[in-house]
């Protein structure tokens, strides 16, 4: 507790194992949507709503377009407010005013989006797209994500360090997904072969987001027993 609330978090998380994107894109990424942010803050839009808005602009691009194999303008949408996610958080630092609720509504409406995300996908192989592997795949990539996050989130609430972010975090998650989904979209503009992007990438994330998991769970266990064992020796040493 005894870090300001605007540091707390991830961007505190020791970076044993971090994720290559959110180590080296998130600051590009920070210089390059500050302005923009600054701009929204001027004209009196809060955090939350872009947090807000940013998660009805990725719901509907991934449930209107995916679900009929429309890959391209569905990942033109998303990635026009996916980018939310990352300006919210600088315009609540800028404010001076990052708070445990904005952090809340953050991370939940991340889960929200994902969920929509490869919902959508799992949506197009159980209908036209026809195919009942992809389909469990897409949704074994909607589950895993989930977990994955919650691993983190959960060992951090039972006071644990949680020193690992892992081969595959969210930022991974969406990019292989999505540059595939796009590019996998051209075939309907007549790109011959390109569809298979998507399925490689779903397997992809799939097989990453199990990666993972595993390396989440091993560390919890790890730091739960070491601070379990530390309690023990406090107590054994404090009773006569
Ligand atoms: C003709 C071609 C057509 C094709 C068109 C393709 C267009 C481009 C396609 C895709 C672009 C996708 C960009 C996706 C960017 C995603 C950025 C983002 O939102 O990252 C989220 C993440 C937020 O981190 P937080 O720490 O705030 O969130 C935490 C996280 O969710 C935790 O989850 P966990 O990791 O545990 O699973 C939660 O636990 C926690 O609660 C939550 O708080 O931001 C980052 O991680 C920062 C890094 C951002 C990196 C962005 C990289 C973008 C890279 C390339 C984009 C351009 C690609 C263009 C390709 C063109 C192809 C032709
Ligand atoms: N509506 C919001 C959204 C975010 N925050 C703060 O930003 C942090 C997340 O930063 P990102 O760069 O990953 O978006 C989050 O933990 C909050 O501290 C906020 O205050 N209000
Ligand atoms: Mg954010
Ligand atoms: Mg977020």
């Amino acid at each position: 507790m005894g870090q300001p609330v605007a540091s707390r978090g991830r961007a505190a998380t020791p970076t044993l194992g971090k994720a290559m994107l959110n180590k080296y894109a998130r600051a590009f990424f920070t210089r390059v949507l500050t302005p923009f942010a600054a701009f929204l803050i001027r004209r009196g839009v809060s955090p939350d709503t872009v947090t807000l808005l940013g998660t009805a602009g990725v719901m509907a691009g991934a449930l209107v377009f995916y679900p009929r194999g429309e890959f391209f303008w569905g990942t033109i949408v998303i990635t026009l407010f996916v980018f939310s996610d990352l300006v919210d958080g600088n315009m609540a630092r800028q404010l001076g005013r990052s708070s445990r609720w904005g952090a809340f509504l953050d991370s939940t409406l991340d889960r929200v989006a994902d969920g929509a995300i490869f919902g959508g996908f799992a949506l197009w192989y159980a209908g036209n797209g026809d195919n009942n592997v992809l389909c469990a795949v897409s949704i074994f990539c909607l589950a895993s994500g989930q977990v994955v996050s919650y691993t983190k989130a959960r060992g951090e609430s039972i006071g644990l360090p949680v020193a690992v972010n892992g081969l595959v975090e969210r930022a991974e998650r969406l990019v292989i997904s999505l540059v595939a989904a796009g590019l996998a979209g051209l075939h309907t503009f007549g790109v011959p072969g390109i569809q298979v992007l998507l399925p490689i990438a779903l397997w992809i994330v799939a097989v990453g987001s199990l990666v993972t998991l595993i390396q989440r769970v091993v560390t919890v266990r790890r730091e739960s027993a070491e601070a379990d064992a530390a309690a023990a020796a406090q107590n054994s040493g404090a009773t006569p």
